[in-house]
């Protein structure tokens, strides 16, 4: 099942409408530090542990922590460089009522637990909080994060500071956008949410699930199964690439609009002459424009054409170059199509479009989506599909390896063919469903692959959502 992201706001309109439906904030924290503590212990099996305590709610959720790993036999330790400063804080540090350090000089274990800031925190670590982080993590051998590193913005993943590593991230009531996107999501290893009953949380992103796939219908034909039709360009080998990844992602026909003369693969068809011509079968359930298109006069016409036939697209590479949002908003009707911008592309689309590059990924996803009308996969490690609704989807890390030429081409070629199969037409599932099946191909192709061999691997990766 798909998990909440939910901001710090959107927490805090949770937590507000738990209080007012009479939890308080104490029974909050206890049931974040107890699960916390579930987990803590699952990693310690009763080594001695230190918690460094913060001033607000993640201190006191490290206060929690700190008493229900002593009622189980740890042997612990807490260093708290300031005073709580809320009552939640107060009440927990009293329920401790043990000793606490204001330094690290005496503090040993082997579990290192960081409850000094989490989704409150609003700038970078004085350097005395930062030294005492870094020494703490050092001394120990493991290293859990409560809801977050101290150090990393919660609603976009920025890191304020340097963090040290962790072996455990344990988020509390629901993810944060920190524990999806980068530069921080690689920092914290495993990451376990604990559910702290807030109940209906609103919220407007979530992670990215095994999609579900259909076996082609017993009556099923070429036709009927989606007949996806990729648009080629000055540089053959990418739209081919992407016809190959198509076949593999479920399509019921491939055709390659192209007049270069390289060599196509008998199983692929080609059709040259004037692109008109291959726009016009009305048979065409989708068509992908830009893998290999180039950015030229006849690159421009082509993109035209396409946008113009009223075909759901799927536009990629250097037509994200030269797209604008009057050509895919206002040249036709509501448009569902998909654009798969990595970050230089996304980058242009703002520019292109007039917008600020600001915000956390999943806001700037949005705005695009918002401006040019369509399906936006921002794609990257952290890659973020969102709809012009402001709903987005957050996929897991991918396989590192996936970052190889012709990938982007793979993952522009599972999306036609998702998008041409789809039989409700949406859009938004047809990207989620390319996103999830491009990275289960590069698990599956393993280490050090190129893009060939990926697009030979998505046929498998469909095979696992069947
Ligand atoms: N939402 C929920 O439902 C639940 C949330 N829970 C927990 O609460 C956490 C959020 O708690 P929170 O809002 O109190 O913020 P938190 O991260 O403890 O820090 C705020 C304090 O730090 C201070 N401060 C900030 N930056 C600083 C800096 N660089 N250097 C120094 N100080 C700095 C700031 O002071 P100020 O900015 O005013 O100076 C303030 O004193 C959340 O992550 C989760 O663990 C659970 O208990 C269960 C229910
Ligand atoms: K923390």
């Amino acid at each position: 099942m798909a998990d909440p992201v939910v901001t710090a706001d959107e927490m805090r309109a949770a937590e507000e409408a738990a209080i007012a439906s009479g939890t308080s904030v104490e029974e909050l924290m206890h049931r974040a530090g107890e699960g916390a503590a579930e987990w803590i212990w699952r990693l310690c099996g009763g080594r001695a542990v230190t918690v460094l305590c913060g001033p607000g709610n993640n201190g006191g959720d490290g206060y929690v922590i700190a008493r229900h790993l002593r009622q189980r036999g740890a042997s612990v330790s807490v260093v708290a460089p300031l005073a709580p400063d809320t009552d939640a804080a107060r009440a927990a540090r009293a329920d401790w009522g043990d000793s606490v350090s204001e330094s690290w000089d005496e503090a040993g274990g082997e579990v290192f637990v960081d409850a000094l800031f989490g989704t409150g925190l609003s700038r970078g670590l004085s350097p005395e909080h930062q030294q005492l982080l870094h020494r703490l993590a050092n001394r120990h051998v493991n290293s859990v994060a409560i809801d977050l590193p101290s150090g990393v913005s919660s609603d976009d993943g920025a890191l304020f500071d340097d963090i040290p590593s962790y072996d455990l991230t344990v988020a509390l009531g629901a993810l944060k956008p920190a524990h999806v996107l980068l530069p921080a999501a690689p920092h914290l290893s495993m990451v376990r949410c604990v559910d702290i009953g807030l109940g209906d949380i609103h919220y407007r992103a979530e992670t990215l699930d095994r999609p579900q796939i259909a076996a082609p219908k017993s009556d099923a034909h070429k036709y009927s199964r989606g007949l996806a039709l990729v648009v080629g360009g000055a540089m053959p080998g990418a739209s081919l690439l992407a016809a190959r990844a198509a076949q593999g992602a479920g399509a019921g026909f491939v055709q390659l609009a192209s007049n270069e003369a390289g060599a196509v693969p008998h199983d692929i068809v080609q059709i040259d002459g004037e692109l008109e011509h291959a726009l016009s079968d009305e048979r065409i359930d989708a068509a992908l424009i830009g893998p290999g298109l180039g950015r030229d006069q006849d690159a421009s016409h082509r993109l035209q054409r396409s946008l113009a036939a009223g075909i759901p697209l799927v536009i990629d590479g250097d037509a994200l170059r030269i797209i604008t949002p009057a050509a895919t908003r206002f040249e036709r009707e509501w448009d569902d199509s998909i654009l798969t911008p990595h970050e230089g592309e996304l980058a242009s689309l703002e520019e292109n479009g007039g917008l600020e590059k600001r915000g956390s990924k999943l806001d700037r996803a949005r705005r695009v989506a918002d401006t040019y009308g369509t399906i936006v996969i921002a794609k990257g490690p952290d890659t973020i599909i969102a709809s012009p609704d402001g709903h987005c989807v957050c996929a897991p890390r991918s396989p590192s390896w996936l970052s190889v030429a012709g990938s982007g081409d793979v993952l522009a070629g599972i999306a036609v063919a998702r998008r041409a199969t789809s039989e409700d037409g949406d859009a938004f599932d047809a990207a989620c469903e390319a996103v999830w099946l491009h990275a289960e191909a590069g698990r599956i192709a393993g280490a050090s692959f190129a893009a060939g061999e990926l697009a030979n691997c998505v046929r498998a990766a469909l095979e696992r959502c069947l």
